[in-house]
């Protein structure tokens, strides 16, 4: 056996950012290079991994794709992060390549941290870690403080803590990167794509590469290979979180509604950006039944941005159930949401 390491890139990202959509183009376009996935999801609905799967990519079987759903991969390391690494690299074909997407609201650096681990050390390293950016969410000022509201609040008092845990988030996720793809160009005009693409380059790490990509369209040569070996060089990637490696996630609230089955599609996609801007929710996602309709409906909200399509058939005897995970910050009004969402 070589003891060759094996090269694993952390897709890291806030929600809804593009990561599972440039994980696919990877996987259709890896050429001959055998691959494992390991992706963590906030909630538990699954849909990243239903959507990877459907790829039915030669290189990168069932078997090497491990969901570990709920949760922080960063603060479960030793229960389900070591143990999937540990099961996938006793298959007998290993893989020549792990790519592990984060969930949108995990902060990388305890992850890399995590190859520190001497049973992962021996044998991985981090080729490296790309941040995934919604191009549009930076140009709408999303991760950015409200600067007006800041001033007037500091105008009527002295001293004023503005922590945005959105921003900390973010800004923690780009400084860990060492690939930076702008994503959702094509929501961009170029005016704006140069701004954000300014912005990012002053949170990144120097001399970072930034790539411009719509709907994750990037070559694998250049996202794969990057031999950063990130797990060396922690020091230089700066976390709002340095102080307290035990963060918590108590600033991000989610949960599951059910939903009845949807009489009309389109009419589903509205009542949710509605929602979704009457609450502020950060993120919905999930798969839907449509009345009458034997395929099933993938729904995906960024914002009150709703994208949807039906993904697949509903499989003989599958439960056509209707549920969607909604995330936003802490103080999410659930009953209200839950109870727009089952109005017909
Ligand atoms: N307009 C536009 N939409 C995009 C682009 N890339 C991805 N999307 C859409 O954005 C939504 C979120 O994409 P995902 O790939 O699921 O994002 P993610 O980062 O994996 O999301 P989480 O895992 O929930 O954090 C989906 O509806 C995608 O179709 C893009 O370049 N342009």
């Amino acid at each position: 056996m070589s003891a060759q390491k094996i090269p694993a890139t952390i897709v890291t990202g806030f929600l809804g950012a593009g990561k599972t959509t440039l994980i696919r183009h990877v996987l259709e376009n890896a050429r001959d290079r055998r691959l494992a996935l390991v992706i963590n999801e906030f909630g538990d609905v699954g849909v990243d991994g239903d959507i990877l799967r459907a790829c039915g990519v030669e290189n990168c079987p069932d078997e090497n794709i491990v969901e570990l759903a709920n949760g922080c991969l960063c603060c479960t390391v030793a229960d389900d992060f070591v143990p999937a690494i540990e099961a996938m690299l006793a298959h007998e074909k290993r893989p020549d390549h792990i790519i592990i997407e984060t969930s949108g609201l995990a902060l990388p650096k305890p992850l890399v941290k995590a190859f520190e681990w001497p049973a992962i050390r021996s044998r991985l390293t981090v080729d490296g870690v790309i941040a995934v950016i919604d191009g549009k969410a930076v140009a709408e000022g999303r991760f950015a403080d409200d600067l007006d509201a800041i001033a007037e609040e500091r105008a009527a008092i002295e001293t004023i803590d503005h922590d945005n845990p959105l921003e900390e988030v973010f800004e923690d996720q780009l400084a860990c990167a060492d690939l930076v793809i702008l994503n959702k160009t094509d929501l961009l005009d170029e005016d704006e794509a140069r701004e954000v693409a300014a912005r990012l380059t002053s949170g990144a790490r120097a001399a970072v590469k930034l790539v411009r990509a719509h709907e994750g369209r990037v070559d694998p040569l250049v996202l794969l290979g990057l031999a950063a070996a990130a797990e060396n060089d922690l020091d230089n990637r700066p976390s709002h979180h340095d102080a307290e490696p035990d963060h918590d996630h108590d600033d991000f609230d989610s949960f599951v509604v059910s939903l009845p089955a949807a009489s009309d599609a389109a009419a589903l996609v509205a009542k949710l950006a509605d929602v979704a801007r009457a609450h502020d929710v950060l993120r919905i996602k999930g798969f839907v039944e449509v009345a009458g309709k034997p395929m099933r409906l993938l729904v995906q909200g960024v914002g009150a941005r709703i994208q949807h399509h039906f993904d697949r058939a509903w499989n003989p005897g599958e439960e056509r159930a209707s549920r969607l995970v909604v995330i936003g910050q802490k103080g999410l009004d659930r009953d209200a949401i839950a109870a727009a969402l089952a109005q017909p």
